[in-house]
């Protein structure tokens, strides 16, 4: 397939243009590299052309970065001796971006060279920015809906075709690092400032030939390769340049807790690079880019979080021979805070809204939420007034129930209350058109029980939304025992629609999120109960990459949440309920009042305006620190089993139909340990055998929540994975 193809002009300018046929974005692959390469060559030897520039052929970008299905089995593609195998084709690719940088010229005199200039048509990333970077001089469209960056961080790599070598050399650790450390992407305009690229204009072509056809020796000579360079901010063996690498070094840790490996790989790559010459740092990043490569962390990141998220986003488990059931026109009824969030990220897709609630007053207080949205992106000047009331005027506030005339999907989202729901669905249903689809965001109450009030069963689902609804990225949507096809494409397609990720799951006590966040917050509030000092808990969480430990978590949902669940769930399991220890805490902690971050008192005390202090020192009082303190694996795992074993068992019946459902579903809805890939992937990554094993122990040591699921001693006996047992596809069913 040819991904590049080159022209040269009267003028003797080559352009080559990197077009991936059948891709909307073109991603680099091993054939695309070789091809470039062998461009490159035949034009720095051919004395017709003087000047190169390299582009895109694909409207509005210029590439993705490297292909993620590439970069996911590049470990298992790398041959016998991995790491070598690795090694050596991040060398390759450092040797061809090397070669565009010196373009031929006398090493000696720093002449003769061909300039090499790169357009970006817009969005630049991973090495859709790398390559660029090599290039002589940099030029951009004028698109402030292109993003250029590199992100790799954020999938669990590095840039690690010289772009991290390449940009503390351009412009010092210090700026480099949110681009680096954070995978911060910017617009062109934001990116000629940062130093990122040269020049932003409305005809970058022309600006490029122009440059390309005039540029000077000097031109092509990169500041590291110049005589006398100094790197800007300093090296580190300069104390300036050596607080910037210590305190970035403290940042990282604080902020990943040294659970991801890429973080740390990079920091290091970058500190030992900057001592060294250039093209010795290019090796310190390859051998720390193939370490990143070796480690599972890497290929599970970038399966969960780019390749089964985006397929999940694009469909991949929505009923195939359905129309389309994009939204038109979008009842909500409710306009408390999950109401509220809903109107915003619908109007934001540019769906018409009616928001519906007792009084007008309440009605207007949830339109008020986007409007107040509007202001703070306002401020921030991320949109503009005009923009706002374009946003308000999409959504109708109101009391009247006849303006859900014309709806074709309602979203429920009043009081946790079955009486309430069901009163509120008759009656919706009496004004809304036959083929509506209604749908409840109920977090608790099952949906196939919610569905006995609709005269339209197949047409009722659940999709549940996590707060806060504009940030969180996830959509837990729920199938009834009646719930029909037609429902969960218009689910699907409605999630899709607002540009978040859906997952799609059977109805069972607290669906999948809520199912596996209880265990991990319960098995915490027990660890009190027991005497293990709090501290040890909230830190073992985080040191397992949890975003939240579970007293914090407890704190932020509220514990007088938490005890209307642990009073719910025992009234529905009667004797079989297994949290005695649990509610023992959490009712004591609901009798004081202290019920988390809304009162400013939980398992944390906060100061006046709510911000957390520490853990609360009263907690000891009722609930003595043992003397003698588990061992910090033993917590770990308490808490990460308590989650995954969950997971593995909505599987076992049935709820989670799909483990890429699992594991995204896991990260974007409550954080799972995002360097893991998500549950499933953990237990992969342990091995059934030693899962299987520890749970024995954990059972023997604390209790048969930790009951090995047949499904993974069946696994741990043949030796299977969960991505290995279940395929491909990874459907479970
Ligand atoms: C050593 C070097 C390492 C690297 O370079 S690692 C890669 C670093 N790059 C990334 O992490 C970026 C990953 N991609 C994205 O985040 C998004 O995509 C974009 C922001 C680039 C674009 O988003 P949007 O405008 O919403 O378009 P869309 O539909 O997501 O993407 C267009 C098509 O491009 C494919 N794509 C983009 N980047 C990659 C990539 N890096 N690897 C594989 N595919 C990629 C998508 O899948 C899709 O494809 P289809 O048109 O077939 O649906």
């Amino acid at each position: 397939m040819t991904e590049f193809t080159m022209t040269t002009d009267a003028d003797g300018v080559a352009t080559i243009i990197w077009d991936v046929p059948g891709k909307s974005m073109n991603v680099m692959s091993y054939e695309g590299l070789a091809q470039v390469d062998k461009l490159m060559d035949e034009a720095l030897a051919d004395d017709a052309v003087k000047g190169i520039i390299l582009t895109s052929g694909k409207e509005g970008s210029f590439a993705g970065g490297m292909d993620l299905n590439l970069i996911a089995k590049m470990k298992a593609d790398a041959g016998d001796n991995p790491a070598k195998g690795l090694f050596d084709g991040v060398m390759d690719m450092h040797r061809l971006l090397r070669k565009i940088e010196l373009a031929g010229m006398d090493p000696k005199t720093q002449k003769g060279g061909k300039p090499i200039a790169c357009v970006l048509p817009g969005t630049a990333l991973g090495i859709g920015l790398e390559l660029p970077l090599s290039c002589h001089r940099i030029f951009a469209a004028t698109n402030s809906k292109a993003k250029i960056g590199l992100p790799e961080i954020m999938v669990g790599i590095f840039p690690g075709a010289g772009g991290t070598t390449r940009l503390v050399r351009k412009m010092g650790a210090m700026a480099a690092s949110p681009f680096l450390l954070e995978g911060k992407l910017v617009d062109p305009a934001k990116a000629k400032a940062a130093g990122l690229i040269d020049e932003v204009t409305d005809d970058p072509m022309a600006a490029a030939r122009d440059w390309v056809l005039n540029a000077k020796d000097a031109d092509l000579v990169k500041p590291w390769d110049a005589k006398g360079y100094k790197m800007p901010g300093g090296a580190p063996y300069h104390p300036a340049g050596f607080m910037t690498f210590v305190g970035a070094s403290a940042m990282v840790n604080g902020k990943t807790q040294g659970v991801y490996p890429a973080a740390k790989a990079l920091l290091s790559a970058v500190y030992e690079g900057a001592l060294v010459p250039f093209d010795t740092a290019l090796k310190i990043e390859a051998r720390w880019f193939t370490s990143v490569l070796m480690n599972p962390s890497s290929e599970a990141m970038i399966r969960s979080l780019f390749i089964n998220k985006e397929a999940l986003e694009k469909g991949a488990v929505r009923p195939a021979d359905v129309a389309d059931q994009r939204v038109k026109k979008l009842g909500v009824l409710g306009a408390g805070m999950m109401g509220a969030g809903i109107s915003l990220v619908s109007a934001q897709a540019g769906i018409e809204v009616v928001l519906i609630d007792q009084t007008q007053e309440a009605a207007d207080r949830g339109k008020s939420y986007t409007s107040d949205f509007a202001d703070k992106g306002i401020a921030r000047k991320k949109t503009t007034p005009e923009k706002k009331e374009q946003l308000l005027s999409l959504i109708t506030a109101t009391t009247d129930l006849g303006a859900l005339k014309g709806c074709d999907l309602i979203i429920e989202a009043v009081f946790e209350d079955p009486k309430v729901k069901a009163e509120m669905t008759q009656k919706v249903e009496a004004v809304i058109p036959e083929d509506c689809i209604f749908a409840s965001n109920t977090s608790t109450l099952p949906i196939t029980e919610l569905a006995k009030a609709s005269a339209r069963p197949e047409q009722f689902i659940g999709i549940h939304f996590f707060s806060p609804v504009e940030k969180m990225l996830l959509v837990e949507i729920i199938k009834g025992k009646g719930t029909g096809d037609r429902a969960v494409a218009k689910a699907l397609d409605y999630v899709r629609q607002i540009r978040k990720t859906p997952i799609v799951v059977n109805d069972a006590r607290f669906f999948y999120a809520n199912r596996c966040i209880i265990p991990y917050i319960n098995e915490g509030i027990r660890m009190v109960a027991e005497g293990v000092e709090p501290a040890l808990i909230e830190n073992a969480a985080k040191l397992v990459g949890m975003p939240l430990g579970p007293l914090q978590l407890v704190d932020e949902t509220s514990i007088d949440l938490g005890a209307k669940i642990a009073r719910a769930t025992k009234a529905a399991m009667g004797d079989a309920y297994p949290d005695a220890a649990v509610d023992d805490v959490i009712f004591w902690m609901e009798n004081l009042g202290r019920l988390g971050r809304k009162t400013k008192a939980g398992f944390y005390s906060y100061d006046e305006k709510g911000k957390r202090e520490g853990l609360w020192d009263g907690l000891g009082g009722s609930y003595a620190i043992a003397e003698e303190q588990p061992e910090l694996t033993d917590v770990q795992h308490r808490l990460l089993f308590a989650q995954s074993l969950e997971a593995v068992r909505a599987l076992e019946e049935g709820v989670l139909m799909d483990i890429r459902e699992g594991d995204v579903g896991a990260i974007l809805g409550w954080g799972f340990a995002p360097w893991s890939g998500g549950p499933l992937s953990w237990l992969d990554m342990i091995g059934a055998p030693y899962a299987a094993e520890r749970c024995d122990q954990l059972t023997a040591k604390y209790g048969d929540r930790f009951t090995c699921p047949d499904l993974l001693r069946d696994m741990a006996a043949k030796g299977q994975s969960f991505y290995g047992r279940f395929g491909e596809t990874a459907a479970a069913a």
